[in-house]
Parts: structure tokens; C-alpha cells; sequence
């Protein structure tokens, strides 16, 4: 059964897979599975929420690129367990190259710098919206891509680079409506856990796979972290050692504990003063947990988190100085965050924060008679051209277009009539003020 143009123009969920059960030759009209569309109101929606980010990227002078989502699969082979690793969308092409649908971002940042090579002056501050995607089997109905808000800088080894990246996503919250007791950042450093295993003389070549089993803290249960640490040959002393750190939410316990010589210290101290001349002291928190998944950060990370606790961090990031050699490259000192578009929308509708983004138009512009549509294309051409959004409209009656101006939101309603006609001019109804009032075509504007 094919469904005609006449059936409903939308189909429901059970009806669409309804006809698809029953033999009908409908193709299946969902996305592929963990995917979504974007019909007009959620575009709106995303519109809005990167234009945001544009503006945010454009206020801290920031530059976009953008780069294919298909990169190569080399490009995100790590050995430390993290879970954007294990759930690659990889697969051959049929060149029987091994490519992927990208996880992340940074990488292709990095392989671009590279590229670049001296081309490129430091430092470098680039931004980019892009779609990333990870496999994940479907039994947890997790979505399989998203949209992730990237901004990085290449080239500053001090800490003014993460202070200007936080700087970045405060704004972003303040123009969205969101603050500072809406949501907290936590701010730490993989230098904390890095002078821990010094400590207990754990071997740096297990400071990643550390990194990135002690960042399920709060995720998993503390047994399996204990299980996790000890498989990997960290005694049970360093593993409670470890948390017992990792549990530090004070800056100066953090400095009796490791000393104010400490880099971990000295440089979240550093931060902490920036931004209380940046001015968002109250938006970050030190909190020793935080330590983020991804592999190769090396020092101050950090994650935007809602103070109900409710969420999934809203956005995370930090600094990783040592990412370009992992690719053959000389090492170049580089920070950056991911700020994903799901968390934030959860957020925004807890918050009663989603913006009012209804279609609109400037001008509906209607026939009366149908030997006026040649008279009426003419009308539209020149509005349009003058910049105005315009509807044209015909074979419809008088009381569907003033539905339809209603629905689309439009300002004016131009009527083309005979006898207005025979005068030069056109009827104008003002739909917010319900005014209308006879226009010459020469000064309608
Ligand atoms: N890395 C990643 C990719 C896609 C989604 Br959805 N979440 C995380």
C-alpha cells in the first residue's frame, strides 16, 4: 500500500511503522537508528544555540575551520580504555581504507596544525561546530551523534589559555539566561594525580590508563575502580592514597597535602586569580575529582556540571601539551573544550530557558483574482529585493491565508486586488495592529 498524497501529510510513529509492517512499499522514514532529524523547530532551536556559540567564538577572537566528519581511523587509535575509543563508528571503505566517522574534534584540530605546519603563526585560537558520532550498541538507546562546539588554542603553555577558554563558556551560559547558581565548573588537574602516583612510585606509563579509570569515579562504584587500579598493578595503599586525594574539594588542603612547589598547585592558584580578575570567580570550583576521560589531556581540566545535579556534564575540557607527538609531530602546547548541543537543551528546558523561536516572515503577498498572480510575482520580487521575507500565495481562499499568516507569523498581509489595481496601488493589513490601509506600489516598502 503506497500512502497517497491525499493520506495525512504527517504520519504518527505507530502508524508509520504500521504501514511498514503491513507490506506497504512506504520505506522506513525514521533517521537511522540514534540519529535525528532537525524538522524546522528544532532547527530553529540548534540555529540559535550555535549562533551563540559563533558569537561567543567571535567575541574571544577566535577563527573557525571545519574538517570532514570522515577522518581516518589511525587518528584515534589510543591505548588507554576510554570509552570514545571503544566506540568507534569505524568501518573499510571501498578503497579498503580504515576511516571512521569522527568521535571528537581535537584530533583533527591537531592533525590540521600540523598540516599547517609553520604556515601557521602562534598562538592560534580556532573554533568549529561539527557533528561527532560514536557505535554504541542500541541496547542502551543512547543517541549516536551530536553536535560538539569546539574551541582550542595552540601555542600558550601558561594557564591564561584554559583562563580564556572558561571565560568563553561563561558567556556562553550568561547569553543563554544560565548563571552561576544555575551551574558551577569544577576545576582540577591531571598534575594532582600525576604527583599522587609519584608518591606511591606508580610507573608514568600508567598515568593515562589511571586518568582515565579514576574519571569513572562517581560512575562506577569505588570496588570497581579499586579492581580497575589494582588489574593494572597499582598497589591497594596508591589506590586508596588516590581517592583519598581525588576527594579533595579546598585548594589549600590540596596545597598541605602536596606542597605550594607543587605545579598542580602553583598553576590552579594562578587560575583561581584569573578569574577573579576575569570576573567569574563565582562560576568555578577546585574539585580534585576531575579529571576528564580523554587520554591525553596533561594538566588543568574542567567540566560544567548543573548545581541540581540532574545532568550529565554540560561541556568539558583542559590542556593537552603532548598530543601532537602521539601523531609524529614536535609538540606544541595547546588547551581546548567540547561543549555538546544535548546537555545544554536538557538544561535550558529545566530551566525554562528555551528561547521563543517561532517561524516569521515579513510579508504574505496574495492575488484576489488569479489574473492578478503575474502583478503579485512582480510585488513579491521587488520586496524580496529589498530584503523583505515574502510569502506568495495563491489558489487559496481569503480565510486559509489569514490562517496561514497567523501560522507563519507574518507582519503584513498584501492584498492584490482589481480595483486597488486599476488605482496603482495595493490593500495592506497591518496583522499586529489590524490596520489596513491602501498602499501606490511605488511607496510600498
Ligand atoms: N564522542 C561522542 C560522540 C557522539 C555522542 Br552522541 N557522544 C559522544
Amino acid at each position: 500500500r503506497v500512502l497517497s498524497s491525499s493520506s495525512s501529510p504527517t504520519l504518527t510513529q505507530e502508524e508509520a511503522d504500521e504501514a511498514v509492517g503491513k507490506g506497504s512499499s512506504l520505506i522506513d522514514v525514521n533517521p537511522p537508528r540514534g540519529t535525528r532529524d532537525f524538522p524546522p523547530d528544532d532547527m530553529r532551536l540548534r540555529n540559535w544555540l550555535f549562533q551563540n556559540f559563533r558569537e561567543v567564538s567571535r567575541i574571544l577572537s577566535f577563527e573557525e575551520v571545519d574538517f570532514p566528519v570522515l577522518e581516518l581511523e589511525a587518528l584515534f587509535i589510543r591505548k588507554a580504555g576510554e570509552e570514545i575509543t571503544q566506540q568507534l563508528y569505524n568501518f573499510e571503505d571501498k578503497g579498503g581504507r580504515r576511516v571512521v566517522l569522527r568521535p571528537e574534534i581535537t584530533p583533527s584540530l591537531a592533525r590540521l596544525v600540523i598540516k599547517q605546519g609553520k604556515s601557521v603563526s602562534l598562538p592560534l585560537k580556532w573554533f568549529t561546530i561539527g557533528q561527532c558520532w560514536r557505535y554504541e550498541r542500541m541496547t542502551r538507546g543512547r543517541r549516536r551523534e551530536h553536535y560538539q562546539w569546539n574551541m582550542d588554542i595552540f601555542g600558550v603553555s601558561k594557564v591564561r589559555g584554559e583562563a580564556e577558554l572558561i571565560q568563553a563558556i561563561v558567556l556562553l551560559f550568561e547569553r543563554l539566561g544560565i548563571n552561576s547558581s544555575d551551574v558551577g565548573i569544577r576545576v582540577s588537574s591531571r598534575k594532582v594525580l600525576q604527583a599522587v602516583l609519584q608518591m606511591y612510585a606508580i610507573p608514568d606509563n600508567l598515568f593515562t590508563q589511571v586518568c582515565v579509570i579514576v574519571d569513572k569515579l562517581g560512575k562506577i562504584t569505588r570496588e570497581e575502580i579499586e579492581k580497575e587500579l589494582l588489574s593494572l598493578g597499582v598497589s591497594i595503599q596508591a589506590v586508596n592514597g588516590i581517592i583519598e586525594v581525588l576527594s579533595l574539594k579546598s585548594l589549600s588542603k590540596l596545597e598541605e597535602v602536596l606542597g605550594s612547589e607543587e605545579e598542580a598547585v602553583s598553576e590552579l592558584k594562578k587560575l583561581f586569580s584569573l578569574a577573579e580578575s576575569y570576573g567569574y570567580a563565582d562560576w568555578i570550583c577546585f574539585d580534585a575529582s576531575v579529571v576528564r576521560g580523554l587520554a591525553y589531556y596533561t594538566g588543568i581540566v574542567f567540566e560544567a556540571f548543573d548545581r541540581e545535579g540532574k545532568l550529565r556534564a554540560i561541556c568539558g575540557g583542559g590542556r593537552y601539551d603532548r598530543l601532537l607527538s602521539t601523531f609524529g609531530s614536535e609538540d606544541i602546547p595547546a588547551c581546548g573544550f567540547g561543549f555538546g548541543d544535548a546537555v545544554i537543551v536538557e538544561l535550558l528546558k529545566d530551566k525554562g530557558l528555551l528561547p521563543d523561536l517561532a517561524h516569521r516572515v515579513d510579508d504574505i503577498v496574495f492575488p484576489l483574482d488569479e489574473v492578478l498572480d503575474g502583478t503579485a510575482s512582480r510585488i513579491a520580487s521587488s520586496l524580496r529585493k529589498k530584503g523583505r521575507s515574502v510569502d506568495l500565495v495563491e489558489d487559496k481562499r481569503l480565510k486559509w491565508v489569514f490562517k496561514h499568516a497567523e501560522r507563519i507569523g507574518a507582519s503584513r498581509l498584501i492584498l492584490v486586488g482589481n480595483s486597488e489595481w486599476e488605482r496603482g496601488a495595493v490593500r495592506v493589513k497591518n496583522l499586529s495592529t489590524r490596520e489596513e490601509f491602501e498602499v501606490k506600489i511605488d511607496e510600498l516598502v
